[in-house]
């Protein structure tokens, strides 16, 4: 925030301009994007220029001044609240509309070309550009976008290829566990660093297993020095992200300290992951030369053997490995924190854990295939904390017509996910933790209020890994440990980091059963 403020003060220093006519520039450059997109009017339909929203001025304050950019989320409820399910806001230079209504985000959905977009104006993108790189999965647009996913597909969607992954995500488990025993204290508390850090090297090594079939040290006694800081460079990219979009691209040029810390961070992301895909393929290859048998069953070596360019495989084990790890452990660390405060829950799982495994101790992906309880908690955890709390539409191919109004092509959608799986109209007491509501047979919900893999064709491709992983370590914690809340009652809210991830320290006891 003071980093911002400081930016604009020199920014207005060095243009000679007073803060007013800066914003009421920024101001006239999104309205007139939104007049000049506007297409031809049809009657009874509205125009983005009579849809409600915050002056650029006011969203700017919010933003900068009011912690906006860690509270995204709220700002979400927010919205809603003053607007109803569809206002359009300026982020930075961005017009954006944002919609908060399950029908109307099925609307927008369900008129996505063939070649979904989720944004244009990423300045991901950007720094790949500038550096000659390709686009991974997350980046990629159009035919480049869809010849990697239809490749990819075959060994992340597939139930069956991704059951066959059971046994190296237990393997991690078993990792994590022993890492838990050894970081707690002689009553049974773990301590807060080393439990998040637990969490963290879980789900990195989990994914490094899928995609390397190694585990790159994460879970050793002592992390790698490479490891930790490319898990240092994730934070704060995430953290640079909203700043570096929230910026007008001359801002970075007067301003260079975020673009640079953003790129910094993606240099040393893309620099980790090709040591190790090098590393791995070239150790593949001496075998090749010794005359040993290849079984590479890592996502890896599936990506090397398709005939594309090694810039293509690089960039997306890259985004690969980063798309694994946030989600994971936010994910996991919500659901821990829930389950301490209803031990009542906690102990229904234990009970389903148990009775499923029938005496063995480690669950398998048919196992949990058995255990309904358990996808109910992961779903009600991600209904309440979806690690994407707002994702992104770019309809470029035509106009469409949504609630009313005409939304004209290539202008940037919202979808507030926060906001409609909180929505009080959809769940009874929504901001209540309830598991159970997704095992009522009587009861449906809208099937676009709470989709915290999206929907579609451009929708998580890591979502069968995610959840196996998920639910392979929730069934083995529980059934090993109570676990206790450490300050008693002590609430954690979530913040916004382009990840929805907790604000505070989650301190939890694991107590031996
Ligand atoms: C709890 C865990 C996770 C959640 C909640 C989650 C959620 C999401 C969401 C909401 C999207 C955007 C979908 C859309 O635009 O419609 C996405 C995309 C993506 N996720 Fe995940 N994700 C998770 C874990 C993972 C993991 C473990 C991986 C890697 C193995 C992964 C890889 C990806 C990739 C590559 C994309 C881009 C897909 C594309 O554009 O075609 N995700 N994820």
């Amino acid at each position: 925030m003071i980093l911002v403020r400081r930016m604009l003060q020199q920014a207005l220093r060095v243009s000679g301009r007073s803060s007013f006519p800066l914003v009421k520039l920024m101001e006239r450059w999104t309205e007139g994007a939104a007049a000049g997109s506007e297409g031809t009017k049809m009657q009874g339909v509205k125009t983005l220029n009579e849809m409600p929203g915050p002056s650029v001025t006011s969203f700017a304050w919010d933003l900068f001044a009011k912690r906006g950019l860690s509270r995204l989320h709220e700002l979400q409820l927010e919205g809603v609240q003053r607007y109803g399910p569809m206002w359009k806001a300026s982020f930075g230079p961005i017009l954006t509309v944002h919609v908060a209504d399950p029908s109307l985000i099925e609307q927008i959905l369900r008129q996505e070309g063939e070649h979904p977009m989720r944004s244009d104006l990423s300045s991901w993108k950007d720094y790949r550009k500038l550096r000659g790189h390709h686009y991974g999965l997350l980046t990629a647009e159009g035919e480049e976008w869809q010849t990697v996913r239809s490749l990819l597909g075959k060994h992340m969607l597939r139930p069956k290829a991704v059951e066959a992954y059971d046994k190296t995500l237990n393997s991690v488990v078993s990792d994590l566990i022993a890492k838990l025993r050894l970081s707690r204290h002689p009553q049974g508390l773990s301590s807060f660093l080393a439990f998040v850090m637990s969490l963290v090297l879980f789900a990195l090594a989990g994914i490094s297993s899928v995609l390397f079939e190694s585990r790159i040290g994460c879970l050793d006694q002592v992390v790698p020095e490479d490891t930790e800081r490319f898990i240092q460079s994730i934070n704060t990219m995430f953290v640079m992200t909203l700043l570096t979009m929230a910026m007008p691209s001359w801002l970075h040029q007067l301003f260079p300290k975020p673009w640079n810390i953003f790129c910094q961070c993606w240099d040393y992301m893309f620099e980790f992951a090709k040591g190790h895909i090098d590393q791995r393929l070239t150790a593949e290859a001496d075998k090749v030369a010794r005359g040993e048998k290849i079984e590479g069953r890592y996502l890896t070596y599936f990506l090397s053997q398709m005939g594309l360019p090694m810039k293509t495989v690089y960039s997306n084990v890259t985004e690969l490995l980063l798309a694994g790890v946030d989600t994971i452990s936010s994910t996991m660390s919500w659901s821990l924190y829930e389950l301490s405060r209803h031990p009542d829950v906690q102990a229904t799982l234990r009970a389903e854990v148990l009775t499923v495994l029938e005496g063995r101790k480690i669950p398998e992906a048919a196992d949990v295939a058995q255990m309904p309880f358990l996808k109910a908690i992961v779903k009600e955890v991600l209904r309440l904390y979806p690690v994407i709390p707002a994702n992104a539409r770019v309809i470029p191919e035509r106009d469409i017509q949504v609630g009313g109004y005409l939304i004209p092509k290539n202008t940037l959608i919202t979808l507030c996910h926060f906001a409609t799986s909180r929505d009080p109209g959809v769940f009874a007491n929504p901001n209540h933790f309830n598991p159970y509501r997704w095992l009522n047979k009587d009861q449906t919900y809208h099937p676009y209020a709470s989709v915290p893999f999206g929907v579609g064709k451009r929708s998580c491709i890591g979502r069968r890994i995610a959840e196996l992983e998920l639910y392979l370590a929730l069934a083995r914690i529980i059934s090993e440990f109570e676990v206790k809340p450490n300050t008693e009652g002590a609430s954690v809210k979530p913040m916004t980091r382009t990840l929805l991830v907790p604000e505070n320290v989650i301190s939890l006891q694991f107590i031996e059963r």
